[in-house]
C-alpha cells in the first residue's frame, strides 16, 4: 500500500513528485487555489418542493445550470450531522496501524488512498474511507472501523436518511420538467440500488498551490449528497470555464447531479466538474454519499424528453464497476463514452 497522504504530511519537508500538479489544459489552472468569484450557487428548501412552484422552478434552474445546490430543511437535524462529522474525524485520528488494518492491496474499498491506475499518474492529496453502505447485504464488514465504536451505527442511521432524500429529489427533479414523478426513480430502481459512502481526509499541506485535495471530475452517480466540513471550505465547482467555491452553509446539504441523471435527463441536468483544494493550517474532511442505479439493466434517457427538436444525446449504458473504473483508467471522461 502507498503511504498515506496523512504520514507524508506529517514527516516530510519536501513534496514527493507524484503530488505535483501539471497545468490542466481542460479545466484551466489547476492549482490557483483562489476560486475566482465567492460561489452564489443555489440554495434550495427541501420542505418546499412539494408545495412551491416556485422552490421547484429553483431546483430545475439550479440542476439545469449548476448542476448542484445546496439543500436545507432536509429533515435531518444539524446535531445528527454533527454526529456524523464526529465519526468520521475519530476514524481519521486513529494510528496508522489501526487504520491500515481496513486495507486490502487490489481493493478500491477500504481505507486507502488516490488509487493508481499508472505510474506516471500525479496523486491526489487526500486519504479517504470508501465502503459500500446500502443494500446492508452487500456491506463487507472488514472494512467498517470498529472505532469509533458507534461508527456503524451512526453512518447506517446517516445512509438510511440520505435514501429518503434520495428519494424526494429524483421525484422532484421529475416535476420540475412535467414528467411522471416516478420517471427517473423507476430507472433508478428502488430495491437494486447501491450507495457508496466515501470518507475524504484532506491533510494540511505546506504547498497547497502545488496540489489538489480531489482532482476535477464529475460524479457517476445518480446524485451525489456530500456533507462538508463545518469549517474549512475547500469544495469548488466549474462554471462557465471558472471556478467558484463551495461556501459552508450550516446543516446544509451540497447535491450534485451525477451523471447517470444527466443522461437521464437527455443532458438537461448537468454533472459538474469539481474539485477539492487544500490549505496550509487545517485539515478537512468531507463525506460523499454516491447514490447509484442498480446495474443489473441500463439506464437511459427517459422516452419523454426525446422529442423531434431534442434528439436522444446519450445511449443507454449500465454502469458497472468495470465501466466505471476503467474508462477513468484510460483517461476517458464517462459521459463523453455515453454520448451518440
Ligand atoms: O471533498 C469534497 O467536498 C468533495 C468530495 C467529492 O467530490 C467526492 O468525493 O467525489
Ligand atoms: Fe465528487
Amino acid at each position: 500500500m502507498n503511504s498515506q497522504v496523512q504520514e507524508i504530511a506529517a514527516h516530510c519537508d519536501q513534496l514527493p513528485e507524484r503530488y505535483i500538479q501539471k497545468e490542466d489544459e481542460e479545466h484551466g489552472n489547476v492549482t490557483n487555489n483562489n476560486a475566482s468569484s465567492p460561489a452564489k450557487i443555489p440554495v434550495i428548501d427541501l420542505s418546499l418542493l412539494t408545495s412551491s412552484h416556485l422552490e421547484l422552478d429553483k431546483l430545475k434552474t439550479a440542476s439545469t445550470s449548476w448542476g448542484c445546490f445546496q439543500a436545507i430543511n432536509h429533515g435531518i437535524e444539524g446535531s445528527f450531522l454533527d454526529k456524523v462529522r464526529e465519526v468520521s474525524r475519530l476514524f481519521f485520528d486513529l494510528s496508522a496501524e489501526e487504520k491500515k488494518c481496513l486495507s486490502e492491496e487490489n481493493d478500491v474499498e477500504g481505507y486507502g488512498n488516490d488509487m493508481v491506475f499508472s505510474d506516471d499518474q500525479i496523486l491526489d492529496w487526500t486519504d479517504r474511507l470508501y465502503l459500500t453502505a446500502f443494500p446492508k447485504d452487500q456491506q463487507r464488514l472488514k472494512f467498517w472501523p470498529k472505532n469509533p465504536t458507534n461508527f456503524k451505527e451512526v453512518v447506517d442511521d446517516y445512509i438510511s436518511k440520505i435514501e429518503l432524500i434520495n428519494h424526494v429529489i429524483l421525484k422532484a427533479v421529475a416535476r420540475s420538467l412535467n414528467l411522471e414523478e416516478n420517471c427517473f426513480l423507476d430507472q433508478y430502481g428502488t430495491a437494486s440500488s447501491k450507495m457508496v459512502a466515501r470518507f475524504n481526509y484532506y491533510p494540511p499541506c505546506p504547498w497547497p498551490d502545488k496540489v489538489v485535495g480531489l482532482k476535477p471530475h464529475t460524479d457517476g452517480s445518480a446524485f451525489t449528497f456530500v456533507l462538508q466540513d463545518k469549517e474549512v471550505e475547500g469544495l469548488q465547482v466549474l462554471k462557465d470555464g471558472k471556478w467558484f467555491g463551495v461556501p459552508i452553509v450550516p446543516d446544509a446539504l451540497m447535491i450534485n447531479v451525477g451523471e447517470q441523471i444527466e443522461i437521464m435527463s437527455n443532458g438537461i441536468f448537468k454533472s459538474p466538474v469539481h474539485r477539492a483544494m487544500v490549505n496550509t493550517k487545517n485539515q478537512r474532511i468531507s463525506l460523499a454519499v454516491f447514490c447509484m442505479p442498480q446495474t443489473i439493466k441500463d439506464i437511459g434517457p427517459v422516452d419523454g424528453l426525446i422529442t423531434d427538436v431534442t434528439p436522444r444525446l446519450y445511449k443507454n449504458v449500465t454502469f458497472s464497476t468495470d465501466f466505471f473504473f476503467q474508462n477513468n483508467q484510460q483517461g476517458k471522461r464517462r459521459l463523453d463514452v455515453c454520448k451518440i
